[in-house]
């Protein structure tokens, strides 16, 4: 594929992903009448069917990806064409990574706030990025999470990660979900430890990064 084709394909992924997240929305808080989610659900399922051409397979890396050090274009956490990522927007600072996102209503534990998954989901992802900044892309062995106050729905958030320590292939890092308003009031901390895999192990593992080299 052209840069060009590949650049018009990422935009049309994300394009279509920012109407599914809009819909998701909708869907977790509408009230519409018994009858319209029925024929709704009909008229889903024939939009399904227009999805035509290569599907690809468990292990395939999409068309429009950088892995393992890129962009993921359907990453539930930052993919820009995945419903149901936020998305993490993710930049790189001296001291490690930030994220900046909004949770929805779809991504509701207790009424009004985050599920713990999702606080989970969105540390574990940056953590990884922190690592794979340090040339280390790594898999996560342990996240220990603490909660420490709800994280509220609608509320633009910060979110920041850091590499504590580095000993051969094992990472340890720190992490921590924030209102943006106010990075010092943590409502979530987390403690992840990371390993990068061995190149053998790498490839058994993701057969369709043809490129991968450590
Ligand atoms: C292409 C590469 C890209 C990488 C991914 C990028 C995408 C990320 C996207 C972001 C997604 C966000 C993140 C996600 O969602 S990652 C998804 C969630 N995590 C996983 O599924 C990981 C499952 N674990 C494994 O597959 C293996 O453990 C891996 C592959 C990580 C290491 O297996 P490998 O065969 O390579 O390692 P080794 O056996 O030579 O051990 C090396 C050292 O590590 C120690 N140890 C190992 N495992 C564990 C353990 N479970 N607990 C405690 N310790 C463990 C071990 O004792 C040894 O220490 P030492 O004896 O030397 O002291």
């Amino acid at each position: 594929m052209s840069s060009e084709d590949l650049e018009l394909r990422r935009e049309a992924v994300a394009g279509l992903g920012r109407e599914l997240r809009a819909l998701m929305e909708t869907v977790a808080r509408t009230e519409t009448p018994t009858e319209v989610l029925q024929e709704l659900a009909g008229e889903v399922k024939r939009l399904e069917a227009r999805f035509t051409g290569h599907r690809r397979e468990r292990s395939e890396i999409p068309s429009v990806d950088v892995f393992p050090f890129g962009l993921r274009m359907y990453s539930p956490a930052t993919g820009h064409g995945s419903a149901f990522a936020p998305p993490l927007e993710i930049e790189e600072r001296e001291d490690g990574y930030i994220g900046r996102c909004v949770l929805g209503v779809a991504h509701e534990g207790p009424p009004g706030y985050a599920h713990g998954g999702m606080s989970a989901l969105l540390l574990d992802e940056l953590m990884g990025w922190a690592c794979a900044a340090k040339g280390l892309p790594a898999m996560t062995i342990a996240l220990d999470v603490r909660y420490q106050r709800p994280v509220p729905v609608e509320l633009p958030l910060l979110l920041r990660a850091e590499v504590t320590g580095i000993e051969g292939r094992k990472i340890t890092v720190d992490g921590t979900v924030a209102p943006e308003s106010d990075p010092d009031a943590v409502l979530v901390a987390a403690q992840g430890r990371f390993v990068a895999p061995d190149l053998e192990r790498a490839r058994s593992l993701f057969p369709g990064a043809k490129n991968y080299q450590a």
